[in-house]
């Protein structure tokens, strides 16, 4: 078992990684400490991973009141955030019980809004059931919703008790959906280790037999606690926390413009990595020859290198305006200076970008 902490003080918590039982990931992450306790809780579930777990599930949660999320990203909306919360209150949870998030990346996110704003926030934790998750969206504290207008528009910071992570869940996990959380494996090392970036490119394909897979998401999670620890709330004026944005002005404007759930969370990631990187080559940043690496990696692992098919490039424009990163009006990117070390650019070439939207597939 890998055993990380994400070091914030008083709200500092435990990622627990590994194959053994089940049960002694919950237990050293003090999950079933605090169901001992006698504290109400309540589960909420991907239906996706019920179908493939229940048993499982249900003899390690008998007794516990569930609330079941219809699969996809669509499901991470405000409409979806009130049935959950409204469960909460049926069940009677008061400000001393917990919330247990069984699920991917949308799960997650939609559940720890959730936590965060009934009652004015109750505890919880994260059970990551996809590659995505698992190094990525159930660590550090981002909660959220999509809104029409743009992807997590609304949502809040709001730090897990625990991540338990239990490798077994990937071996029921869709090729594809294992590829788009590939995305943000390659996303940290482009952003931040060199080394992990050399390790992918003499992998191969990663899967989840992969002897590599549990050094792999240890080491990501890791990256991830390091640079939440140092910026929790995505407030350093230089670098900090929006560098694990790598990609994602390019991604989510992609995810938005083509309808949520249309290109996966990872795919959008892959093709807008590899904007940044082009972005960041044609600035003279990052010296030429990175992006046929970078797009090999990306192919390696099942992931897209441009859009399916045509979306408007002003719609594409318009929605990476709604970019969290933007300040006082100017788009702020995050661009690549080698393989491992990433930085931000405070004002976006907006001539460039409306160029690397066309490259990419983009029309109008
Ligand atoms: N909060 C953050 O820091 C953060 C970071 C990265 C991504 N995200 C968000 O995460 C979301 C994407 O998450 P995701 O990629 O995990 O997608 P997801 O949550 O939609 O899960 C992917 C699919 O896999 C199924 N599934 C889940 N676990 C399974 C299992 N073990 N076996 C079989 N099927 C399983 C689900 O039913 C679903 O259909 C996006 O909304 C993205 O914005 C958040
Ligand atoms: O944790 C972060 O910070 C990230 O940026 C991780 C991203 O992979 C993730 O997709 C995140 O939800 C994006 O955050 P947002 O602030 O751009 O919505
Ligand atoms: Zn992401």
């Amino acid at each position: 078992m890998e055993s990380l902490t994400v070091k914030l003080g008083d709200r500092s918590y435990p990622i627990r990684i590994g194959f053994e039982l089940f049960e002694s990931l919950l237990e050293s992450t003090h999950l079933n400490r605090d169901r001992r306790s006698g504290r109400k809780c309540a589960i909420a579930v991907d239906a996706g991973v019920l179908e493939h777990h229940q048993p499982m599930l249900d003899e390690a949660f008998e007794e516990i009141p569930r609330w079941i999320m219809p699969v996809g990203e669509r499901s991470k909306s405000l409409k979806t955030a009130e049935d959950l919360l409204q469960f909460l209150a049926t069940q009677g949870m008061d400000r001393s019980s917990f919330l247990i998030a069984i699920g991917g990346g949308v799960l997650g996110d939609l559940a720890g809004f959730c936590a965060s704003i009934y009652l004015r926030g109750i505890e919880f934790y994260q059970i990551p059931t996809t590659l995505l998750s698992m190094v990525d969206s159930s660590v550090g504290g981002k909660t959220g919703v999509n809104l029409p207008a743009g992807k997590n528009l609304a949502g809040a910071f709001q730090q897990p008790l625990g991540v338990s992570a239990w490798l077994p869940f990937l071996r029921t996990l869709s090729i594809r959906e294992f590829s788009a959380g590939m995305a943000e494996v390659i996303k940290y090392g482009l952003l931040a280790d060199e080394d992990l970036f050399h390790l992918l490119e003499k992998s191969g394909t990663i899967t989840a037999d992969s002897p590599v897979l549990e050094n792999l998401v240890a080491r990501c999670c890791q990256i991830k606690a390091d640079i939440v620890a140092d910026d929790e709330r995505e407030q350093a004026s230089e670098g900090g926390r929006a560098l694990l944005n790598l990609g994602h002005t390019f991604g989510h404007a992609i995810e938005a413009i083509a309808g949520y759930g249309e290109y996966l969370h990872g795919e959008a990631v892959a093709i807008g990595l590899l904007m940044a990187v082009r972005y960041s080559e044609e600035t003279g940043i990052l010296s030429k020859g990175n992006f046929e690496r970078v797009k090999k990696l990306i192919i390696t692992n099942g992931l897209p290198d441009q859009l399916r098919s045509p979306l408007d490039t002003e719609s594409l424009l318009t929605a990476m305006a709604r970019d969290k990163k933007v300040r006082e009006g100017k788009l702020r990117l995050i661009v690549l200076e080698s393989i491992g070390t990433s930085r931000v650019v405070e004002a976006a070439d907006s001539f460039l970008l409306r160029e690397l939207w066309h490259e990419f597939g983009a029309q109008g």
